[in-house]
């Protein structure tokens, strides 16, 4: 079996609606996205030859996805007042909204879902939402 691994970062905002302690604020992190893919067997094609896939494509699959977050602030739909979205909106700032809360957890998955529909065999999604704390997700 064979394993690549690549990395991306993005830095946004983010904040816990409903969680009692600090993370309930605005705050934000460098979160740090690192994708394993696996299979067993290797290109036979000229460019990829004995590549499981080129780290160019998968760096630059996953770049896109990271990139959609990159200087956004990130809400859990529903978890702000509509007056408040609205006056965030009005601001022209990036403003990505999810149907779950914004955790290391839920966003491994994420990562690991849109990975996925790029064609990928993932082996595991691991995101670092701070320098230590890190949530991996795998099928
Ligand atoms: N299982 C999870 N627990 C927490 C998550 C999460 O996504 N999954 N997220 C948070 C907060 O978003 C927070 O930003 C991270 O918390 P924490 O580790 O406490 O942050 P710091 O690194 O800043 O902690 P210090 O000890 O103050 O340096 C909370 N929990
Ligand atoms: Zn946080």
């Amino acid at each position: 079996m064979y394993l690549l691994k690549t990395e991306q970062t993005f830095d946004s905002a983010h904040f816990l609606s409903d969680y009692q302690g600090k993370c309930r604020n605005l705050h934000g992190h460098q979160w740090r996205v690192i994708v394993e893919i696996c299979g067993k067997t290797l290109s036979t094609d000229t460019q990829t030859r004995d590549m499981l896939v080129d780290f160019g494509d998968l760096k630059h699959d996953l770049k896109t996805e990271t990139d959609f977050f990159d200087h956004a602030l990130i809400i859990e739909k529903g978890s702000l007042k509509p007056t408040t979205l609205t006056a965030l909106q009005e601001e022209n700032f990036k403003i990505v909204e999810l149907p779950f809360r914004p955790t290391a957890e839920r966003m491994a998955s994420y990562f690991y879902t849109k990975m996925k529909s790029h064609g990928y065999t993932l082996r595991r999604v691991t995101v670092y939402e701070t320098p230590k704390n890190c949530a991996i997700y795998e099928e």
